[in-house]
């Protein structure tokens, strides 16, 4: 029987709720960077990108996206939350050129006694004259019912009376949110259940956090109770413990209800994380679902084994399907399959005999906690075969580079390679670009084309001081084939040189 779909819109709110992260505040041109690729490559339904009244910064940033959304078909899916403040938030909306307002309304009896201090009566009212003001100037209007699961829980009646009354204001959708992350996915079924039945014309939103880090699993509850729309952010990003993460209920949403579908491009995800990453300095967890560094590595050997035999270790949570690749960690639970699995993506082939020296000396590293990375499998084998298998034939004999007040940095090298002395100067824009253009004169030289550089990624190890060493991994292209290497000294520039001398010496 074939399943009938229905659309569940998707509400990023990484720009609004998302920022609300302690210490993360984004530029206006990053907002609009942001902004751009939810909307057009992420391809989610609606995004909310600040609150009204907050900053002149807020104000240019929510202006400069209207400027753009507009110009590309996008501003009716662009949002920003106001408040229950008279013309404020209106006016400040009109000037900012923003269309669509997430009117902020208290959804709890406790909220509006004991923060407005007001009647529900007295709030109706100014909701309505917010509500009636937003629509003459041409504003679509939804609503928030801010600590709306409180409301459900202990002034049940007052959300009822609300919702009688919002169900005839001129509003396109009602949101729901769990504000202080305290629902268990019982209690969101048992609500949004109630509510929907009660005013099934009505468009819900429900807008979850991860207090108990129940985000993601009171998501599924929602949409499975008839909500039309969720409220996510990239990462999790938010007040607190966060919101649930885009990346995770996605995947839970595509994967276990068959029934619904949502219009997010799922090979995107990891891009947007990592931007949003990037600019906000927020870290990703390691081992954080779908987005983390580790959440597709496999360490145990027995894993690795299966993989090989009949993909016995593999689930629907393919990392292709967003945009990523399974990996095999190198550690003292590596067995050798896991570590062929690795040769295989270097394009190394070696015997089993070697094969099973090389397992051993990674098992006996890894037992004395060193970290191994694909890029040092060469060298371990190297070492441990005593072969000129991966032979030194470039060295670096010497260098001088100039780094000198409103001068392009210079490099004079002199290298040996394959037993040919060359010595070469170039300039660049940094060190390391005079570095890589001596380098480059001298395989022009010898006609031989390097590997281009697919990424440079440079990090202080954990635990590091001031003089602490500095790690710079290269990824080089070869072919249709990524490679990565690694170099590891206390000056930068040493350390991409050390990597790229690693790379020379793999080519
Ligand atoms: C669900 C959520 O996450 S809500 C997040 C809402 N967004 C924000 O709070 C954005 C950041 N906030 C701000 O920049 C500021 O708080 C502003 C600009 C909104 C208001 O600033 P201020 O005027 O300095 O007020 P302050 O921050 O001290 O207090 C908040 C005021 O808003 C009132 N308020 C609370 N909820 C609402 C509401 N839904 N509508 C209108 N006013 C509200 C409070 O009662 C308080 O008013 P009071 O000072 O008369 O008692």
């Amino acid at each position: 029987m074939p399943v009938t779909q229905r659309h569940v819109e998707i509400m990023d709110t990484t720009l609004r709720d998302g920022e609300q992260t302690s210490g993360v505040s984004f530029s206006p041109s990053e907002k609009l960077t942001i902004a751009q690729l939810l909307l057009t490559e992420v391809k989610v339904d609606r995004i909310e990108i600040a609150s009204a009244r907050v900053s002149d910064g807020e104000f240019a940033a929510v202006q400069s996206i209207t400027q753009w959304a507009k110009a590309n078909g996008f501003l009716n899916k662009v949002e920003v939350l106001t408040f229950v403040d008279g013309d404020v938030s209106v006016e400040w909306m009109l000037r900012a050129g923003a269309k669509v307002m997430n009117l902020l309304t208290k959804g709890s009896l406790n909220h509006l006694t004991h923060q407005l201090k007001k009647t529900p009566e007295e709030h109706f009212a100014e909701v309505a004259a917010v509500i009636s003001l937003a629509n003459t100037k041409g504003l679509e209007c939804n609503v928030y019912l801010e600590d709306w699961s409180n409301g459900m829980r202990h002034s049940r009646e007052y959300v009822f009376q609300y919702l009688d009354f919002l169900q005839h204001q001129p509003v396109k959708r009602i949101m729901l949110p769990d504000t202080l992350g305290v629902l268990t996915p019982d209690e969101v079924t048992e609500f949004i259940t109630a509510i929907v039945a009660r005013y099934p014309d009505i468009h819900f939103d429900f807008h979850a956090h991860n207090d108990y880090d129940l985000g993601t699993a009171n998501v599924l509850e929602g949409v499975k109770a008839g909500a039309r729309g969720i409220h996510l952010t990239i990462n999790g990003m938010g007040e607190r413990a966060g919101n649930a993460s885009l990346a995770s209920a996605i995947a839970v949403l595509h994967d276990f209800l068959p029934a619904v579908k949502t219009s997010v491009v799922e090979t995107s995800l990891y891009t947007v994380s990592k931007l949003v990453e990037t600019f906000s300095g927020f870290r990703i967890a390691v081992n954080k679902p779908i987005v983390g560094e580790n959440v597709f590595t496999q360490t145990a050997g027995i894993h690795a084994d299966g993989d090989k035999k009949n993909k016995l270790y593999f689930s629907d949570l393919m990392p292709e399907r967003f945009g990523r690749q399974r990996k095999y960690a190198l550690g003292k639970t590596s067995g050798k399959a896991n570590i062929e699995n690795n040769l295989q993506q270097l394009g190394i082939k070696l015997s089993d005999p070697d094969l099973k020296k090389v397992t051993q000396r990674i098992i006996e590293l890894g037992d004395r906690k060193e970290v191994l990375t694909q890029a040092d499998l060469p060298y371990i084998i190297s070492d441990v075969l005593d072969s000129n298998r991966i032979e030194e034939h470039v060295i670096l004999e010497n260098y001088v580079l100039t780094h000198a007040k409103n001068m392009n940095p210079s490099v004079t090298i002199r290298i040996v390679v394959k037993g040919q002395l060359f010595e070469e100067h170039a300039q660049g824009d940094g060190q390391y670009d005079a570095f890589m253009n001596a380098v480059k004169k001298v395989y022009k030289q010898l006609k031989t084309e390097l590997p281009p550089l697919a990424d440079y990624a440079v990090r202080i190890p954990p635990g590091g001081k001031s003089d602490a060493l500095c790690e710079t991994i290269i990824t080089w292209v070869r072919g249709t084939k990524e490679f990565k290497t690694r170099g590891l000294d206390s000056d930068q520039t040493v350390s991409a040189i050390k990597a790229t001398l690693k790379m020379l010496n793999l080519i």
